[in-house]
């Protein structure tokens, strides 16, 4: 008898960005106590997955001439936790991962999260798992902080080192332009920065998050634009002081904010509706200060599969 092949599974899988971070002290461990409201966006990153007899990773576009394709990649890794999590003997022998990356990599806007979330949900359709995304999650955390919430999406307070999750609501669509670096930025080179910068100084330090909560249900942009904060910001300005002439140009360009997004480089600039995001978009791109710039709309779902047949839109993309 014929074995039958399953048919590839391909997932669809959020970025984010912080709309607060605030930074505690360095933990024992490595890591520091993070308290964040993340929020997905509609920039997002494809995860297709398949039998095949020649197993590994490919990536295309975002960085996909520097995106490792061997065990390091972070969806090569999730392949491996899933299989030792539920005691697969053949491993990830089998498997293939295709990447295609909308994402900046090495952005601060968790692409390789993506990839390593939407793997896992991807890999227990084709593996046919009975198992939940909280169960998900767990393995999610070992792989990355900022990976639980790739599974997830919508806007949720992150506490810990960022894995440990809950939803926030949030009544509105927000409309957003990001603007693209050159070249990344390490995670572990941005926190080893703000840890220098508070040994020799004072960098500003963001308040509490609950006027960020109280913004996001009241779903008025112009609120939460006076309330966008990232204590990861003066060290991501720190390492690449280009930044703030990208964040001027956002705000000049008639955003109502700016941010940079996580550890940086990528700017996120909040705007006032669609329409004004393309108008900022347009502006931006022709300001010189970054290598591309793309709109987005947030919040969106997290890791979710795409169906066959399913039609694809293009999302607005203003090339630089
Ligand atoms: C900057 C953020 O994107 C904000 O959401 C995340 O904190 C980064 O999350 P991530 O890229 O998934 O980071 P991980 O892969 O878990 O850690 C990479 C490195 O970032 C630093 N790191 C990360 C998370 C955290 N809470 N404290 C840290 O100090 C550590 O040096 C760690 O070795
Ligand atoms: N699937 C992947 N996509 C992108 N980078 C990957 C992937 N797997 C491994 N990497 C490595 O991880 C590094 C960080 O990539 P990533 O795009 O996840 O950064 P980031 O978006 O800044 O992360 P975060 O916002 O979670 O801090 C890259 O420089 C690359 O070498």
């Amino acid at each position: 008898m014929l074995a039958v092949v399953p048919p590839p599974v391909t997932v669809r899988v959020p970025s984010k960005i912080n709309l607060h971070l605030s930074v505690g002290d360095l933990r024992p461990d490595g890591f520091h106590d993070l308290t964040t409201v993340f929020h997905a966006l509609s920039l997002t990153d494809e995860v297709t997955v398949a039998l095949a007899e020649e197993p590994g990773v490919e990536v295309y576009g975002e960085g996909e001439q520097v995106v490792p394709t061997g065990a390091s990649n972070l969806a090569w890794r999730a392949v491996e936790a899933l299989a030792a999590h539920v005691g697969k003997t053949d491993g990830a022998a089998n498997v293939r991962v295709v990447l295609r990356k909308g994402i900046p990599v090495a952005g601060g806007m968790a692409g390789g999260s993506a990839d390593a979330a939407g793997t896992l949900v991807a890999l227990a359709a084709l593996w046919k798992l009975d198992i939940g995304r909280d169960e998900l999650a767990g393995i999610a955390a070992k792989l990355g902080s900022d990976v639980p919430f790739g599974l997830y999406g919508g806007t949720a307070l992150g506490t810990g080192r960022g894995e440990q999750l809950v939803p926030v609501l949030s009544r509105h669509t927000f409309h957003w332009v990001l603007a693209f670096d050159q070249r990344g930025l390490s995670t572990e080179r941005v926190y080893k920065e703000l840890d220098r910068l508070r040994e020799t100084g004072n960098p500003p330090r963001v308040g509490s998050h609950a006027p960020v909560v109280e913004a996001l249900a009241s779903g008025d942009p112009r609120q939460l634009a006076l309330l966008l904060g990232n204590d990861l910001q003066a060290a991501a300005v720190s390492l690449r002081p280009g930044l703030r002439r990208t964040l001027r140009a956002g705000v000049n360009a008639g955003a109502l904010a700016g941010t940079v997004s996580g550890s940086g480089p990528t700017c996120a600039f909040l705007c006032a509706d669609a329409e004004s995001a393309l108008e900022v978009a347009a502006e931006l791109a022709g300001a010189g200060v970054c290598r591309t710039v793309r709109v987005a709309h947030g919040p969106v779902p997290g890791a979710r599969l795409v169906g066959g047949d399913e039609h694809r839109p293009t999302p607005p993309q203003v090339h630089a």
